[in-house]
């Protein structure tokens, strides 16, 4: 029962629309009652030749206004109460999808998004069922189960019933050890389900390349055995679950039999009559289903607290990323423009808090500035941008926007003021027209189409069948990696922030282009600042400054035309790769 407590607070909220539930409920316990009594009754008086055709029209009219409020109150309970149980799914999911959009990203690395998932489908699924199933079979059992008891007391006889239900304590005491023993096998079988969802999503994630090394079979072969593993697991709650049904019939059957047996004896001592006997049988017929909902009920219950359980664990999981901003109103609050300062003196990830990654990182961005970031592959590039976006809190120094630490700006609004466009670009399985206006839907066509144009993507993009209205993702055609990441850059411009970051961006672009591309955002943002993290040293090459990284430390830094003459790994660098270029456009 514990598992109603724990979702005292959603009864709570709801209590009216729960009252009004299951006082129909309880209503269409008691009209239930009507038919087997006047049954009885009819009964008795057809015995006795005593029934005229008036009363027997007046019996008939009962049982079917009975009828008919069973028909209205089972329809208004299942309205309140079911629809109350929708109302709780649609609260834990939401509570979660904004939990997940709150955590940093250490979170989704010790949560796998399967696993996730499976929580946010199966275990919120398993909870709603209590605020449905659950208040449905608690009130049946308790209303339906009592009301009858007393039904066959007060019309039939006390002894009778209490011979008859004999069984039920046994039914209790061995529903609760039923119960007991599936909550252990369930909790066994959601993780399971969470694992099969997690390979499940890694292998159709990463179907070309399984594909391409030809671990196809492997693959089968692992998922296989995880299936089998998981049909197990899923074997052990069944074989439980199986066991409440036989149990509950063998109780109805003693049940039936002791009727008989004694009510028989019964009727023939003339301590009950006739009518009176097929009264309690047709009682025992509604005992069927408060007896059945007792076995339901804990089964219910037992799989509704596993499942709340491991959607709370998640729940619980604080972000490492303090959020200045909670509770306070911060779409009222100014936007943030100034200066980019950056004075990281240490950090490290929280996985390895021994190993620093960064060290003395510091610059200071004007509006309008450029700042590029190169350096070989695990310098730190990715890492300083990490802490630019506010997804590690935990390093020494300071980063300051606009004047304020920005630990201290709420992360809703500072986040607002940052585009972030990534070497591997998420498409949504929309049209392009939506792709780019993703962070600004309320866009123009011809504001997409200008964005489009800066990011040298408009011309591919009428080449499309449908143009701007052509579908994209997985439902939709295939881009090139160039063109999704010119996709990702129109979306960013078309947002305008104030601090735009663009880590290897434009690898997938030519020179021409990425040339093109970085004339219009110079021209375009003038007076904002911008971060480039790159490979090829052309995207970095107009930056006000360019900081060398290596090994977590600025290693050189200046501009082009200082880096150069500097003649240290930039300048080596950048010979290097123009030679390759020459090299490419000779082979062309
Ligand atoms: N989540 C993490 N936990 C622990 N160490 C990490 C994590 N992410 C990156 N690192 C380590 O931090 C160092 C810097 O990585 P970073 O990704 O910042 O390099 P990068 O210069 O961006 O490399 P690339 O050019 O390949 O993108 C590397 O040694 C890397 O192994």
């Amino acid at each position: 029962m514990d598992t109603f407590a724990k979702l005292g607070w959603f009864f709570k909220a709801h209590k009216k629309r729960y009252l009004l539930g299951i006082t129909a409920l309880i209503l269409t316990s008691a009209a239930n009652l009507v038919p087997p009594r006047i049954l009885g009754m009819m009964a008795d008086q057809l015995d006795q030749g005593k029934i005229s055709w008036g009363q027997f029209a007046c019996y008939i009219g009962a049982i079917l206004v009975a009828a008919l409020a069973l028909y209205l109150f089972r329809f208004y309970w299942r309205k309140e109460i079911y629809g109350g149980a929708a109302e709780l799914e649609k609260e834990m999911r939401g509570r979660l999808f904004w939990h997940f959009l709150q955590m940093d990203r250490t979170f989704f690395q010790r949560y796998r998004t399967g696993d996730l998932m499976a929580r946010a489908t199966n275990d919120v699924q398993a909870v709603q069922f209590v605020a449905g199933d659950g208040v449905l079979t608690l009130v049946d059992a308790i209303f339906t189960g009592g009301a009858t008891l007393i039904a066959m007391m007060c019309f039939v006889d006390w002894r009778l019933t209490l011979v008859a239900m004999i069984p039920l304590p046994f039914l209790a005491v061995l529903a609760r050890y039923l119960g007991t023993r599936l909550h252990d096998a369930y909790l066994d079988s959601q993780a399971a389900f969470s694992r099969l969802n997690n390979k499940t999503q890694e292998s159709l994630s990463g179907i070309k390349v399984l594909k391409t090394f030809g671990q196809s079979q492997q693959d089968a072969a692992a998922f296989n055995k995880m299936t089998y593993e998981t049909v197990d697991v899923n074997r052990k709650v069944f074989r439980i679950d199986s066991l409440y049904d036989p149990l509950i019939t063998i109780i109805i059957g003693i049940t039936y039999m002791i009727t008989i047996v004694y009510g028989g004896t019964m009727v023939t001592n003339k301590t009950i009559s006739l009518g009176q006997l097929i009264s309690f049988v047709a009682y025992i017929g509604t005992m069927v289903w408060p007896m059945f909902a007792i076995g339901y009920l804990f089964n219910i219950l037992e799989r509704g607290s596993a499942s709340y359980d491991r959607i709370m664990g998640l729940l619980h999981e604080k972000s490492l990323i303090a959020d200045a901003g909670e509770g306070l109103d911060t779409k009222s609050m100014p936007k943030i423009h100034g200066d980019l300062r950056c004075h990281v003196v240490a950090f490290a990830y929280p996985d390895e808090p021994d190993q620093d990654v960064l060290s003395d990182i510091d610059f200071d961005l004007k509006p309008g500035q450029t700042l590029g970031l190169v350096g070989r592959v695990g310098s730190g590039k990715t890492t300083i941008i990490q802490l630019l976006m506010r997804e590690f809190d935990n390093y020494r120094g300071r980063i300051v926007f606009g004047g304020r630490d920005i630990r201290q700006i709420p992360l809703d609004v500072y986040l607002n003021e940052i585009s972030y466009v990534p070497q591997n670009n998420f498409l949504f399985s929309t049209s392009v027209r939506d792709n780019i206006a993703f962070a600004k839907p309320e866009a123009s066509l011809e504001e997409v189409e200008e964005a489009a144009k800066k990011s040298a993507l408009h011309d591919d993009i009428l080449l499309f069948e449908k143009g701007y209205d052509t579908m994209v993702g997985e439902n939709g055609i295939s881009l090139s990696g160039g063109q999704k990441q010119r996709m990702s850059i129109a979306r960013a411009l078309l947002r305008d922030s104030e601090i735009l970051i663009l880590d290897d961006a434009l690898s997938a672009v030519d020179a021409k282009t990425e040339k093109a591309v970085l004339a219009n955002l110079r021209a375009e943002r003038a007076d904002k600042t911008t971060v480039i993290a790159a490979h090829r040293l052309s995207s970095v090459m107009d930056a006000d400054e360019i900081l060398v990284m290596a090994q977590g430390k600025i290693a050189e830094r200046g501009t082009h035309e200082e880096l150069l003459k500097l003649n240290g790994w930039y300048a080596r660098m950048w010979r290097r790769q123009e030679l390759a270029a020459k090299v490419g456009e000779s082979d062309e």
